[in-house]
């Protein structure tokens, strides 16, 4: 049947205007002041007093992850139905790869997490830890049958994930000739080897010391290096979970170089801050992430990085662990604390909130960092990302000015904390449609497990992403 949305205010990276949206077969059939349908023919929707925007676009979950000797406590199903319920309507995931291992099982490992549990639709991108011919002969594959348009490389992770430089830069050369865009974990994985190890053998256990063994610096040297590198090679580069002035200050030097470079932050850096690693009671872990949150200044320099665009996008980095079970194998040796967080659900409420309703950021802008930037270099663009005629009608509808408390009480992930507990946000998810189907009707989860699809995405598109910049 068809829906018709109406008297909502819709809102695009570009425009805010009063419209009804009619949605046929999944896709969004037209867009007028005044759509007129009588009962039988659709279901309607009234959006009045409400925002209705394209369904945010997550790059950076990791979801079932294995990490640490543990595995990331939300899947496809709990973490789908938490990104949902946060106004999520894609997430690209990191399909993580074994050395010496066919690049084809790793895909095959994250087709099998997600089939059947997915709730929205889904992507991979892929991790690339070593580079020989083995490798390139396999990647092209990637690319044109599994639509896998991104290869993401680790500087960190020491004997864990951490690739050298001659592979992140045979990889941005690869990248660049198929099609692909390269993502980094930009930090400087040797120092921090180095620094962790020698605060253990100081004594220093405590999850504090996470940050103090990262500093900003190892973070800027990493983010330099990554962008000469793509420079180098004239590829292009996608930065993520940038956490620093330091990384803005790279990124921005390389981008007024003419360097093809994006960078993305994540709702944790803006909000959070290194204090909270020193809490009492070994809660401290709840807030390990890599990189680490910084000292509180930072989070300015990310807001007006943000609103200039020096970054230009905001994923979720969801990794979560229990802080029961998980977070405590780090107890008495911060280094074996897992890293990462519960953010997938937040993100986009938190931006809306502190960006938005604080004026840091436009109603428009919001659109783009938390979708319609990541739709375009993502590959997704403009099937995805965007509320227009022919796009899929992957839609939210939001309360600007409901008020309301982040608690693990009432989220959805299956997480047993929630990292932005006691957080007041203006701003909530009402209904979400994927592909033009109810995922959460008035609050409440309707949709069916498996109903995401697997998206094959284009290539990167340094034309389409090029000429934005010029707009
Ligand atoms: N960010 C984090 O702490 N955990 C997830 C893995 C990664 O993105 O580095
Ligand atoms: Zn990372
Ligand atoms: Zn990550």
């Amino acid at each position: 049947m068809k829906k018709v949305i109406k008297n909502g205010t819709v809102v695009t990276a570009t425009d805010t205007y009063k419209a009804d949206i009619l949605i046929e077969n999944g896709i969004i059939s037209s867009i007028a002041q005044q759509i007129q349908l009588n009962g039988a023919e659709a279901e309607v929707v009234d959006a009045a007093g409400h925002l209705v925007f394209p369904g945010g676009i997550d790059p950076h979950t990791h979801l079932e992850m294995p990490f640490g000797g543990t595995v990331s406590r939300d899947d496809f199903e709990t973490g789908t139905i938490a990104a949902a319920f946060g106004g999520t309507t894609t997430v690209i995931d990191f399909c993580l790869t074994t050395k010496g291992e066919p690049i084809e099982n790793a895909i095959e490992t994250w087709h099998a997490k997600s089939k059947d549990k997915a709730v929205i639709d889904y992507g991979f991108h892929l991790m690339i830890g070593e580079i020989n011919e083995k490798v390139l002969s396999e990647l092209p594959a990637v690319i044109e049958e599994e639509g896998i348009t991104s290869f993401k490389v680790f500087m960190a992770y020491k004997n864990v994930l951490q690739a050298d430089d001659e592979t992140l830069f045979r990889t941005l050369i690869t990248a660049k000739e198929l099609g692909a865009l390269v993502m980094v974990h930009a930090e400087n994985g040797d120092v921090i080897d180095y620094l962790t190890k020698k605060a253990l053998a100081d004594g220093h256990t405590e999850p504090v010391y996470h940050a103090l063994t990262r500093p900003p610096e190892v973070e800027g040297e990493a983010t330099g290096r990554a962008a000469l590198l793509t420079g180098l090679a004239d590829s292009q580069l996608y930065v993520v979970h940038v956490s620093c002035a330091n990384a803005v200050d790279k990124i921005t030097e390389a981008r007024n170089n003419g360097v093809d470079i994006w960078g993305e932050t994540c709702p944790q850096y803006l909000v959070l801050d290194i204090t909270d690693l020193e809490k009492p009671d070994f809660e401290g872990a709840k807030y390990v992430w890599s990189p680490p949150l910084r000292e509180i200044k930072h989070q300015d320099a990310l807001w007006s990085a943000l609103k200039n665009g020096q970054l230009q996008t905001l994923g979720s980095d969801q990794c979560s662990f229990d802080f029961n079970g998980q977070k405590d194998l780090g107890k008495g040796d911060f280094t074996k604390i897992p890293n990462g967080g519960p953010t997938i659900e937040d993100r986009v409420s938190i931006l809306f909130s502190e960006g938005v309703k604080k004026d840091r950021i436009s109603l428009n802008q919001f659109v783009d960092i938390m979708s319609t930037r990541n739709a375009k270099l993502f590959g997704l663009f403009p099937q995805k990302g965007t509320i227009a005629v022919g796009s899929d009608a992957d839609i939210v509808i939001f309360n600007p000015n409901k008020e309301r408390v982040i608690s693990a009480e009432t989220h959805h992930m299956a997480v047993d904390y929630n990292a932005f507990e006691g957080m007041k946000v203006t701003g909530e998810t009402v209904t979400v449609l994927s592909r033009g189907e109810f995922v959460i009707k008035d609050k409440k989860f309707v949709g069916k497990l498996g109903t995401g699809k697997y998206l094959k995405r284009a290539k990167y598109n340094r034309i389409q992403n090029a000429m934005q910049e010029d707009e």
